[in-house]
């Protein structure tokens, strides 16, 4: 059962620094911070983006918002969203959480919304996550 979760951890690269220790209390948790899945295997990191700099990118051609203190570049999306470009929109350049959330979409729509995703807020902007991930909301993106 312990290897078994040790082995969950491992995969989702979250575990003690050292393999061969056993439950070294000194051990660290390394827990990614937001990483954009490139691949089931290649993860990379996004880059910190500003409320301020999402704030730039407020058109229907140009438009950035955040969910859930990450940022994400739906200007292609708008057009397709099943929901109507209006609804997105209406959220253009800011925070659109709320919004997304009180919609109760779907783990379909939770899992796009990684082929969108640009860049994270930094720590001092974040409102639903922080320090080692911690999530303040359920239903949110891993
Ligand atoms: C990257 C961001 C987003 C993605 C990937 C996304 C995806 C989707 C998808 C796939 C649906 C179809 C229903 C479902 O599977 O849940 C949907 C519906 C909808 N979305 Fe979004 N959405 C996004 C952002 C937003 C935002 C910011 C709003 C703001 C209000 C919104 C409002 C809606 C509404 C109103 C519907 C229609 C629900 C219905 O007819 O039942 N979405 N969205």
């Amino acid at each position: 059962m312990a290897s078994a979760l040790t082995n969950l951890l491992q995969s989702l690269r979250i575990g003690p620094l050292s393999s061969t220790s056993k439950s070294n209390p000194n051990d660290v948790l390394i827990i990614p911070k937001v990483e954009k899945m490139k691949s089931k295997t290649e993860l990379i990191e996004v880059p910190e983006i500003t409320l301020e700099e999402v704030a730039q990118h407020d058109s229907f051609d140009d438009c950035w918002i955040v969910i859930y203190d990450r940022v994400y570049d739906v200007t292609q999306f708008l057009r397709e969203h099943p929901g109507g470009d209006d609804v997105i929109m209406d959220h253009a350049g800011r925070d659109a959480t709320i919004a997304f959330h009180g919609t109760g979409h779907s783990r379909h729509a939770v899992e796009m919304m990684r082929h969108y995703l640009i860049g994270q807020l930094p720590d001092m902007q974040c409102i639903f996550r922080s320090g080692q991930n911690k999530v303040l909301s359920s239903g949110i993106p891993d």
